[in-house]
Parts: structure tokens; sequence; C-alpha cells
């Protein structure tokens, strides 16, 4: 197990280093939904292990669903998730004077994904998560569902809430805003099918929803009669490695390999290795349109940019695992970088960074983004760096992989199972 501090150890010398990639979470997520609703046994390969993927397999478990865990050889923060689906329908519920209890950590994919789901069932559910989770919105999904006819028990539209399934409701019909998290849009189609819903999304362009895209993408190609899926590895999680490559590569020539690469064009985040390439850094990139949680990333490396970067359309990140927009100016800053920000845009300027001691706020990316930094700034210590348990539990252990060496606050090198989130 991780302490509550660490300090990373850069680089002392050129390496070259191949890093094997987790699956995604977004992709291990909706896939569970979607074998848990097909109507034969699914097989689940490579499919991410972490806090949010295990908190959607116990939801499902709970719900009557057998999963089978087994270990993947190629990675060790990977299974093989053997899931008996049934058919749309849902085999355990609770009663409105006791629902069914369920409880999606701070699981955004959990818990906007299983409402719709729990829907399809004939009783009661109750979804709770942990303080955080209570604060990120759920109002548009919950009015979208009632719109669909079904009965939804929340007092501010948030979790806890209650959710009455009562069946499929062929021909209702909803909308939908993505304003807040495009979360939403996703979890009515993976359910909607079955439903019978027919869903409008509102609030987002075509080219400015890639997750809603990749929904769609793993409705169209699931094996709804039963078969394997391979869940491809996690295009967000290889962004610090695509990253650490590139701060490394300025300074060393030294390289690191990712594998393997994704490449279905599902993942917005793929796009984050094009940035990557020699001079392909630009002066500004949208949360909208250009990056997805890499954006944060890419803030972090900004510093080592040529020129000033803004980043904008940033509001999202304000309402997840903790306020990114803050969090990230207020670290960074702390590191000497120049930050400005100004409505829902970062500004961040060329400049040196020296280590400091971060918070993570609970926040696994924003530990993600300054360990990657830790490879080449010397002085990074972490706060609380087990919260990459969340989407990456080994992502300390890959970077001692790349040759930097992790302490812990007594100065003594960490290895093995401390590594570990
Ligand atoms: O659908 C998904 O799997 C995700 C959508 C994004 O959230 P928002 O749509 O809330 O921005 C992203 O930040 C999250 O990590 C995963
Ligand atoms: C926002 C994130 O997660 P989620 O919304 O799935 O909790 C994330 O992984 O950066």
């Amino acid at each position: 197990m991780l302490p509550d501090l660490i300090e990373i150890v850069p680089l002392k010398s050129p390496q070259d280093s191949t890093v094997i990639l987790p699956g995604s979470k977004s992709i291990t997520n909706r896939a569970l939904i979607l074998a848990a609703l097909a109507r034969g046994t699914v097989v689940l390969r490579g499919a991410l292990w972490s806090e949010d993927t295990q908190a959607m397999v116990e939801c499902l478990e709970r719900l009557g669903f057998a999963v089978q865990v087994s270990s993947d050889p190629a990675e060790p923060a990977n299974r093989t998730l053997t899931v008996q689906g049934h058919g749309g329908t849902i085999p355990n519920a609770g009663t409105p004077a006791q629902p069914l209890e369920l409880f999606v950590e701070n699981a955004g994919t959990a818990a906007r994904f299983l409402p719709p789901m729990l829907c399809l069932g004939h009783g009661s559910y109750r979804l709770s998560g942990i303080p955080r989770m209570h604060e990120r919105p759920q109002a548009a999904l919950v009015g979208a569902l009632r719109q669909l006819g079904y009965r939804i028990d929340t007092p501010n539209d948030r979790l806890p809430a209650v959710v009455h399934g009562t069946g499929p409701h062929p021909g209702a019909a909803c909308s939908v805003s993505v304003e807040e998290s495009s979360q939403f849009a996703s979890a009515l189609l993976l359910s909607g099918g079955i439903g019978g819903w027919q869903i409008t999304v509102t609030g987002g362009n075509e080219d400015e929803l890639p997750y809603v895209d990749m929904t769609r993408r793993l409705v169209e190609d699931f094996p709804w009669e039963g078969g394997t899926y391979d869940i491809e590895a996690d295009a967000s999680g290889a962004s610090y490695f695509w990253g650490a490559d590139w701060l490394l590569w300025n300074f060393f020539d030294s390289c690191i390999t990712v594998v393997p690469t994704p490449t279905s064009g599902m993942q917005a985040d793929q796009k984050f290795l094009d940035l990557m390439t020699q001079d392909a850094w630009k002066p500004s990139y949208s949360r909208r349109t250009d990056l997805a949680d890499s954006i944060m990333t890419a803030i972090v490396l900004a510093p080592f940019a040529a020129q000033p970067t803004q980043f904008t359309d940033l509001g999202r990140l304000r309402v997840q695992e903790c306020e990114r927009v803050v969090a990230l100016r207020t670290e960074l800053t702390k590191c000497g970088a120049r930050v400005e920000e100004s409505g829902d845009t970062l500004t961040v300027y060329p400049g040196t960074l020296h280590g400091a001691e971060i918070e993570t706020y609970n926040d696994h990316r924003v530990a993600m983004c300054f360990g990657m930094l830790g490879v080449l700034v010397p002085g990074m210590r972490l706060v609380k760096p087990g919260c990459v348990r969340k989407t990456f539990p080994n992502f300390f252990a890959k970077l001692t992989e790349l040759g930097a060496v992790i302490r812990d606050a007594d100065g003594a090198p960490l290895s093995g199972d401390d590594l570990l989130a």
C-alpha cells in the first residue's frame, strides 16, 4: 500500500523503457452494463480492475448478475470478467420501504450508467457514493428518467437517490442535456434499446460528444447474444506516459514506448499522442473539442511549451473528482508556474518548475499529472497518492519502470506492493 506521502526522484540518466497500459475505465464500465443486459455469457478481456470498475462489478453482483473474475497474465491491473447476461431483466430488487442498496464510490460512470438500467428492473434501488459523488451533478439524468415515466426520489436531484424500476417503457421519449456531463446521454443510450426509449441529446454539437460516440459504437459492436469483447487500453492513462516521454526526450533523448497503443478512435484522448510529436503543440486546447481527461496532462506540461497555452471550456472539470480548475492552478503555481484563470479558461506561461508538496484532493488525475512531472522535476512530493486507485492502481509502479525512484517520507525507496494503491 502506498504511504500518505511520497517523493518522486527524477531519472538520473537516459533510459529506454516500455510501459504496458491497463484497460480503459470508460470502456470497461460501459461493457459491464451491456454484458449484464446481453442475452448470453459475455467475456470481457483486458478489463480494467480499479476502484471504479470494482464498484460497478459489486453493484452488478448485488443486482444478481454472476461475474467471474480471473487474472490477466498481460497486465496486473487488468482482469478477464465473465458476465452472465439476463437479456434485459434485473434479477434482484428491493421494495419502496427497503430499497436494494448500491454504493458507487466516486465513479461517475457507475453513478450515471446504473440509474437507467435500474429503471428496467421491477422494484426499488437506492444509489449512494462518497460525499463528493453526492455533490456531483445528476439533475439532467434524473429529469430525463422522469420524462420517460419513471419515479426517482431525490430531494436535490443528486445522489443519494432511489430509483423505482417498472421495466421497459416502449415509445417513451426524453431529452437530455450534456451541459454538465456527457455521461447522462451515454447512460440513457446504454439501456435505451431495451427500454424502448427515444432519446434526444441537447447541449453539445456532434464534434463535442466523443464519449457519446464511444457509447454508440459499443452498443453497435457489442456481442448481444453472448461472446467475447476486448477492452482497449486506456488512452487517458497513456497520456501520463506519452507526456513523460515528451518531457524526458527534450532533455535526455530517451524513449518510452507505451503499449498497446489505443488506435480505435473511440477514445478522444488517443489524440493526445499527436500533441507529443515535435512542433505539434498548439497555442490553445478546448476540453469540448480537442482533448478529454488528458487536457489535465497537457495543462501541467504547458510550462515546458515554447509559448503560452490557453485551455478553454474547462467548466465540467469543476464538478468532477475535485474542483480541478482551481486544483491545477493552485498546485502548478506552487511549483513556480505562472497560471491565470479567467472564466473557464486557464492560461499557462512557459517557465521553469520546481518541486513542491502537492495536494491531490482525492483526485487520481491530479496525483498522476504531478507524478508524471516528478520524472524530470526534482522535489515533487504527493500527499495521499493512493487516490490513483480510482483508475490506475499500479501507476506509481509503472513510473519506477521508467527509472524514477519513489521514496516514502523518511526517504526509503518503495518497491513491490508498497507502490500499489
Ligand atoms: O463517459 C465517460 O466514460 C466519461 C466522460 C467524461 O466525463 P464528462 O462527460 O462528465 O465530462 C470523462 O471526464 C470521464 O472520465 C469519463
Ligand atoms: C471524471 C472522471 O471520472 P468519472 O466522471 O468517471 O468519475 C475521470 O476519470 O477523470
